[in-house]
């Protein structure tokens, strides 16, 4: 008997639904849902359009949720009156606190979203490329941390976890996330005693139970401007308690010879084991070389205002691109639920494709940021020597103009312009096109600048380049967001007003080009990225005319395709449309900037009187040796409450047979870990008791 050519529905097996379409989930009548970003100690982050704002697609912010099924509910208003004060503070060095709301046992916090990413995967990126960022970029990202724990501490507003992976990045301004956070999470209890996380950056004062002040922010500051510089930790140990020991009793490390010896020394105040001889932010932002950088620095946020403005229109585009193939997915979930027509496979891929693109492009920005910063570093070294050559030649006698022939070197040294990185955003044509895209063949290298920098009079003194790099390399790394701006002019007697109008001028070619229609957009897409330059077409336009109606069969090409396709699909809004302003009526990225360069300006203005040192007045100021065994015994009790009494005299058992039962080989950390898993799920929540050993045995040096 023939088989009916469709089988009646109740027969049909249900396909089992693809995780791409998932419902769309909505929280609080206002956050809808896009991705989830990841877990940590606290909850899980998602990423979400807020649709309340101005734009009709809804403004990108994260959203945490936080399980407080058990809190209590006078707890619970204890910690939305708090979030209510953090949500009122406002600086361009902090992520911003949005909202804050109970949703069924969740504790929600809105913030805003940094498309950067953290400053751990930074880090993880500059080890991968086995280099570290230009000095006067680390000055630059640790200037702006100091604004950002100032203006905190400043307001008697603590962290208490500050770490890389709280750290977050946007347009390549740093932002502190979680500022005071900690606080309405831990509600009243003592922060050091029920951490969980990470030891590297707490304070020898943290770590020996003696309370957290301002000042343990500030360590924790040093040990992230070490990282900065060295890529690795600043206190590094085979074990836990290794790190623990080395924080608390070991010497200071240094940064290496190639940063300024007024960094290093900075650092070295600033990691004094004695929190009252430690400095506060405000008197490193007053310290004279500090302040200096931030002279110069202040000039260089105004300047990069306007710059900015030209990536945000990239940026917003760009963005827009994300919504709409988003936008796509749930088109495609809409039919789905509605029964109106089934995925054909090649649907089901392109979606899973567009996801895998969207990681990729996040890890490839962060990859591109550090090659950027790379490639600032060398030229800084380059020019380095320049201008020491510059001086003993100058030493030697004439020519005397060194200025200018500072000036003419850096000319002669063929400077190219290279992608703007604060244009890198989380795209689904930012994916590579096979093996060989991370990289642009020799055509495609960056176009070189047809002007030059201004000559600088000290090296020390001159603006941190960004748009300029030197010499071309067989294969030069490729930014897939690469901005098709056309160079940047910049004189040295006008660079300013030059670039500004290059800015404008870009800016208004960018706001014609999006609002023209599909074919017509690639067509201004592709040909402003070339015409000004007269370089050969790129891979991507290439690649798109084998595009028509169909997707390809094969896997590789229909990637490529995809990636084409959706670049340029008509989006039927125009750019102005979508930039989404500030309440100002300006753009955001422009405020940062702006505000950045204020609070340099309110820097530079810091008096001795902004020297105070803010203590947490939940946790007791001094533990001395009187107060030590009470210290140790609620501990203990806490140990107790968060593991279970079982539990907890188990793993008290194994860590100090392990870490003190006499044998004197090396611990290995990992193995450590694996062993504790036999007692507990997750062996970092067995830290605190770590934290117990550890004074225990510093209880017992005290008496010895
Ligand atoms: N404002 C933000 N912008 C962009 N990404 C964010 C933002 N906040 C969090 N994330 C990302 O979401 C993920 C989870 O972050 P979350 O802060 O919940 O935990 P964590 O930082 O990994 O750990 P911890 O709880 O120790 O702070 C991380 O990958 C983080 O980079």
């Amino acid at each position: 008997m023939p088989l009916p050519k469709e089988m009646p529905r109740s027969l049909q097996k249900s396909p089992k639904k693809p995780k791409d379409q998932e419902e769309i989930r909505v929280v609080d009548n206002r956050y809808v849902v896009e991705k989830k970003l990841g877990s940590g100690n606290f909850g899980t982050a998602y990423l979400v359009r807020d649709m309340k704002t101005k734009t009709a697609d809804g403004e990108w912010k994260v959203l945490k949720e936080i399980s407080v099924g058990d809190l209590a509910p006078d707890e619970t208003v204890g910690a939305m009156h708090e979030a209510k004060l953090l949500s009122k503070l406002d600086h361009p060095g902090i992520v911003k606190f949005h909202d804050s709301f109970l949703e069924k046992e969740n504790f929600c916090i809105v913030t805003e979203f940094c498309e950067g990413g953290d400053l751990d995967n930074v880090f993880s990126e500059y080890r991968k490329q086995k280099t570290t960022p230009a000095p006067e970029q680390v000055m630059e990202w640790f200037i702006q941390l100091l604004l950002a724990v100032q203006h905190m501490h400043q307001r008697k507003v603590l962290h208490r976890d500050l770490k890389a992976r709280n750290i977050f990045m946007k347009n390549n301004v740093l932002k502190v996330g979680d500022f005071g956070i900690s606080r309405i999470l831990m509600g009243t209890s003592d922060m050091a005693t029920t951490f969980t996380g990470t030891p590297y950056y707490m304070s020898p004062e943290v770590l020996k139970h003696e309370g957290y002040n301002s000042k343990s922010d500030i360590w924790s500051i040093g040990c992230i401007l070490y990282e900065l510089c060295c890529m690795k930790h600043a206190f590094e140990g085979q074990s836990l308690m290794g790190v623990m020991y080395k924080i608390v009793e070991g010497k200071t490390p240094s940064l290496p010879d190639t940063y300024p010896k007024e960094l290093n020394e900075i650092l070295a105040r600033i990691l004094t084991k004695d929190p009252a001889k430690r400095p506060s932010a405000a008197d490193l932002l007053t310290t004279p070389y500090i302040a200096k950088k931030i002279e110069v620095l202040k000039i260089k946020m105004a300047d990069m205002k306007i710059t900015v403005s030209v990536n945000k229109v990239d940026a917003q585009a760009e963005a827009q691109d994300i919504k709409k193939a988003l936008s796509e997915k749930h088109k495609l979930g809409d039919m789905r639920r509605e029964q109106e027509a089934h995925l054909t496979p090649r649907e089901r891929m392109r979606i899973r494709k567009q996801q895998k693109a969207e990681e990729e492009a996040r890890r490839l920005k962060v990859a591109a940021f550090v090659q950027y910063n790379e490639n600032q570093r060398r030229q800084s070294e380059t020019r380095h020597s320049h201008f020491r050559s510059s001086i003993d030649v100058t030493k030697a006698g004439p020519p005397p103009q060194s200025q200018t022939a500072w000036g003419s070197v850096l000319h002669q040294q063929n400077l190219y312009n290279i992608p703007d990185l604060g244009v890198l955003h989380e795209h689904t044509r930012e994916q590579p096109l096979q093996n060989e895209s991370l990289y642009l063949t020799a055509e495609e290298t960056p176009r070189p600048i047809t002007s030059f920098e201004p000559s600088y009079r000290d090296f020390d003194e001159q603006p941190i380049p960004t748009l300029a790099k030197k010499g071309v390399e067989a294969k030069q790394p490729y930014q897939r967001s690469y901005s098709d701006d056309g160079p940047r002019l910049r004189s040295s007697s006008t660079g300013q007003l030059e670039e500004k109008s290059a800015a404008e001028k870009n800016k208004k070619s960018k706001l014609r080009s999006r609002s023209d229609s599909g074919d017509d957009k690639l067509r201004s897409s592709s040909d402003s990225g070339t015409s000004s330059s007269g370089a050969t077409d790129s891979p991507r336009r290439d690649m798109f005319e084998i595009a028509d109606d169909d997707i390809p069969e094969d896997p590789q090409m229909a990637e490529t395709f995809y990636t084409l396709h959706e670049d340029f699909e008509s989006s039927g809004s125009s750019v102005e449309e979508d930039l989404s302003y500030g309440s100002d009526g300006e753009l955001e990225g422009e405020d940062d900037f702006g505000a950045l360069a204020n609070y340099m300006q309110s820097a530079l203005d810091l008096t001795a009187a902004d020297n105070t040192t803010v203590s947490d007045d939940t946790v007791s100021d001094a533990f001395g040796p009187a107060v030590r065994d009470t210290k140790i015994r609620n501990m203990r009790t806490q140990c107790e409450k968060a593991l279970g009494k079982d539990t907890f005299k188990k793993v008290y058992r194994y860590l100090k047979d392990t870490r003190f039962g006499g044998n004197n080989e090396t611990i290995d950390e990992v193995d450590l870990m694996n062993g504790l898993r036999k007692y507990v799920t997750n062996p970092s929540d067995c830290f605190i008791v770590d934290q117990l050993l550890f004074l225990e045995e510093q209880a017992k040096i005290g008496q010895a």
